[in-house]
């Protein structure tokens, strides 16, 4: 019965993509539709983009390989935006830095050689001279950590921290250079310079050299992603009082360090420097830690960063500010008010969430509508309140996350390009980077409750996983969430060393409809971490075989 349940989910989904793909196989190469039709000769772009980050840049590449004549405008002087320069590539790079001390062999294969970034030098450097960074940062971790206990010592390892940043500059500058050869391959054409509106059609550019140019285009996507959100009475100054940037900067490992804000940077540039050494209090104005993440998941998942020592004080908010003195002296008090006392700090984070960017475009003069936090209304194909002016990523509404935006940026130039694009934000997967990592998709258990529907639940610990305890780091569990009456999986919440790799079968099975049966019964390889969505799977209509 609950087989029949998941085909018919099944079939289900996949006639909607179907049908999706159908829409688009007949717009193949004929351009439908435009908000203001294509350029043909001459020096007007048919799309123009502000911004080079992941929805700036991936859109470009997508416009120009669709047959648009495509400028990308971008302020920074090097392409991949927050997320390269300054985010997720940079800050993943210093999280292969390990876990744990009293957790053992994490898995280096999961690691991807994008993520590179940080160089540790190991005192017996014959060993490892000739590895990749990755290793070299997995091999620091297994000689501080567990080689020992498999037989394998050496008498000293140490960090080496400019050569870290140096080797994490390094990776961010191929990276963000290896864009641009791809705008060479796509001819996209690329202005360095700050971009604002001068109408609907032609947006100035202040080039980095320090002329001027107008740029003119049919259609214009507004892709200038977010800054961090400042807070009242603290004043970032990037040396004492820290955003992200200067986080992934330091120069020295601080003694202590407190971060305002338990959200995803929090926790991760926490627990970057929590492994190098720093005492770490993080202070957190909500009742919880990652207040999107599954609650039963996110207990489990605090536990285990207050196992590796970060400190929480939840419930708290930062009153003042006191950087007189060598350090940083914070005054807090309970969030509902109550008694304050003082935190010390070398170096204090504020991760408290980060703000839309559109400073200095113009939007103003052109009409372009926002709502009350500055976020750039859109409609379902991105355009703003301004025909031929679209927006995407960070800077309209929806999770702040590169992955999302680059999934905008394909969209909205399909729109534009007169094709049916699709993005689902209900499933777009969230990743905690720490380690564990956390990994969702979809509705969590409270969710699933609010909403109404009767559902099961399935679960799974890595403590039974076979390849997890092979490797010795088996913390963690697949959550599985799914319809009692049908079995469609609606939430897949995962705490394992491998999470965010683990999650995208999850994904895929939300995309297509799937039920938990269907995870159940695809055959998955053994040994793997991912037998353990299987089990979760069964677990969830069924019994699993090794609990
Ligand atoms: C520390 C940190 C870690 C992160 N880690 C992850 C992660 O692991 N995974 C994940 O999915 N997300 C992560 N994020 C979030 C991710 O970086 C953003 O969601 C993503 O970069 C948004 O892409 P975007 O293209 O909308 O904007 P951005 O990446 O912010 O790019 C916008 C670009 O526009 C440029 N610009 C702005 N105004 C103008 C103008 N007027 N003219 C010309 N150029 C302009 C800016 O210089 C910038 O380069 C992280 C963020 C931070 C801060
Ligand atoms: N792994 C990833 O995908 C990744 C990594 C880093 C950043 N990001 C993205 O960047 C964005 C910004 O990250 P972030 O961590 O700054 O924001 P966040 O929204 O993830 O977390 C901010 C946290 O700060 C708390 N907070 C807000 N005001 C506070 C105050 N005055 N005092 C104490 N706590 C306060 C909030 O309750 C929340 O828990 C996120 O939305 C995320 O999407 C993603």
């Amino acid at each position: 019965m609950a087989m029949a349940m998941a085909s018919v989910a099944r079939r289900r989904a996949s006639g909607a993509l179907l049908a999706a793909r159908g829409a688009l196989a007949g717009g193949s190469g004929v351009y439908l539709r435009s908000a203001r039709g294509f350029a043909s000769a001459g020096d007007e772009n048919d799309v123009i983009i502000i911004g080079g980050g992941p929805g700036g840049y991936v859109a470009a590449i997508k416009a120009a390989q669709l047959g648009l004549k495509t400028t990308c405008i971008e302020k920074r002087g090097t392409l991949g935006g927050t997320c390269l320069n300054v985010g997720c590539i940079p800050s993943k790079a210093s999280t292969l830095l390990s876990s744990s001390p009293s957790s053992s062999i994490p898995v280096f294969s999961l690691f991807s050689p994008r993520d590179l970034g940080f160089c540790l030098v190991l005192l017996r450097q014959d060993l490892f001279l000739s590895s990749a960074l990755l290793h070299s940062s997995h091999m620091y971790h297994e000689a501080n950590h567990s080689f020992p206990s498999h037989g394998v010592k050496f008498s000293q390892v140490e960090v080496d921290l400019a050569a870290m940043m140096a080797q994490k500059d390094k990776a961010v500058s191929n990276l963000t250079r290896g864009i641009e050869g791809l705008f060479k391959k796509n001819k996209v054409n690329y202005v360095k310079g700050f971009g604002k509106f001068v109408s609907t059609s032609e947006v100035s550019v202040d080039t980095i050299e320090g002329g001027n140019t107008v740029v003119k285009g049919k259609n214009i996507i507004i892709a200038t992603g977010s800054d961090v959100k400042s807070l009242p009475g603290i004043t970032i100054d990037e040396k004492k009082i820290v955003s992200s940037t200067g986080a992934l900067s330091l120069s020295e490992i601080p003694k202590k360090l407190v971060v305002i804000g338990a959200g995803y940077i929090g926790l991760e540039m926490g627990s970057v420097w929590g492994r190098l050494g720093s005492e770490v209090t993080v202070v957190e104005f909500a009742p919880d830690i990652v207040p999107s993440m599954d609650s039963e998941v996110r207990k489990l998942f605090q536990r285990t960063l207050e196992k590796q020592k970060m400190k929480f004080m939840l419930k708290t908010k930062v009153v003042g500010v006191d950087t007189s003195g060598e350090g940083v002296k914070l005054t807090v008090e309970p969030a509902a008010g109550g008694e304050r006392s003082t935190l010390e700090a070398d170096v204090v984070l504020v991760s408290a969430g980060r703000t839309p960017y559109t400073a200095g475009l113009g939007l103003e003069d052109i009409g372009v509508k926002m709502d009350k936090v500055g976020r750039i209304i859109v409609d379902e194909r991105f355009t703003t309140s301004v025909p031929g002016v679209y927006a995407i990523g960070d800077v309209i509404p929806g999770p702040m996350l590169a992955h999302k935006a680059e999934e905008d940026g394909v969209a909205c130039v399909e729109f534009i390009a007169g094709k049916d694009g699709h993005v689902d934000y209900d499933l777009v997967p969230g990743v905690v980077y720490t380690h564990p990592e956390v990994a969702s998709v979809g509705k969590t258990e409270d969710q699933v409750k609010a909403s109404g529907v009767e559902y099961c639940v399935g679960k799974f610990p890595f403590m039974a996983n076979s390849r997890a305890k092979a490797i010795d780091d088996a913390e963690g569990v697949v959550k599985i969430l799914a319809e009692k009456e049908t079995d469609k999986i609606l939430g897949v919440h995962i705490m394992a060393p491998n999470a965010g790799e683990l999650i995208h079968e999850a994904v895929l099975a939300l995309q297509y409809g799937a039920a938990s049966e269907d995870i159940a019964r695809t055959c998955h390889a053994h040994p793997t971490m991912s037998e353990a969505v299987k089990e979760a799977a069964m677990a969830t209509y069924d019994k699993p075989i090794h609990i």
